[in-house]
């Protein structure tokens, strides 16, 4: 029995699950989250808005905050045209490790780099260090309280561009309400809001889109 509930969910899919089929590791994440251990993957549910928010946007480059076990990352990269990349932030090493091993199980491990450290640590040194010019779509699933921080931050380093689309998970929490205030208010963001519920649950959750206004 793997120690970790992540390498639990690794290790079902790695023995359940069609080597470089993406979507045969997507069900059995849920299989396994849904009826064994509860783990806090997107989801079915919610998966389905960020693939249509993501293939309205037909983006070349993807940054998410917050990698897990690699569920969301696999998502976004088995719908990236050939070209296209994923870049992808997760803070924790152990999460990190067992999602390296689940996007290389799926196949997409040539679209998706994992950045292994915090957000404030990477997101100033994405120009500099992993020649990004700019993102298309931001797929934000990390913490709540560091949503608003973050999104600052990715203005301040000039890695959003006019029409590049923000999707948040989880805006249904408190600890993400200032984020939420600011992308309403700010007046630099389009927003749609997405009710859904939590992943492998019937609690209420929903996702926000903000499409970022301002001439960078
Ligand atoms: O921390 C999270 N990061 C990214 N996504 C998350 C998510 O989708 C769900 C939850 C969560 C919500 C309610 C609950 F009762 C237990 C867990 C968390 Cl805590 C996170
Ligand atoms: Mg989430």
């Amino acid at each position: 029995m793997a120690e970790t509930r992540e390498q639990r969910i690794l290790e079902f899919v790695l023995q359940n699950a069609v080597r470089g089929n993406p979507q045969s590791v997507l069900d059995h994440i849920d299989k396994y989250c849904r009826e064994k251990e509860w783990a806090m993957n997107v989801g079915d549910e919610k998966g389905l808005i960020l693939d249509n928010v993501l293939q309205e946007t037909n983006p070349s480059m993807v940054l998410e905050l917050g990698t897990y076990c690699g569920y969301s990352a696999i998502r976004i990269a088995r719908l990236l045209k050939p070209e296209a990349l994923l870049l992808t932030i997760e803070m924790n090493p152990a999460h990190a490790d067992v999602a390296r091993q689940m996007i290389e199980f799926a196949g997409v491990k040539d679209k998706v780099k994992i950045l292994q450290n915090s957000t404030e640590h990477i997101i100033p040194k994405l120009k500099a260090e992993h020649g990004v010019e700019h993102f298309d779509f931001v797929f934000i699933d990390h913490f709540g309280n560091r949503y608003l921080s973050d999104t600052k931050l990715l203005e301040e380093c000039c890695v959003l561009r006019k029409g590049t689309v923000l999707l948040a998970d989880n805006v249904s929490f408190p600890n993400s309400a200032d984020f939420l205030e600011y992308i309403r208010t700010s007046g630099h963001y389009d927003c749609t809001n997405y009710p859904a519920h939590l992943e492998y649950s019937d609690k209420p959750d929903a996702m926000e889109r903000a499409v970022y206004r301002r001439q960078r």
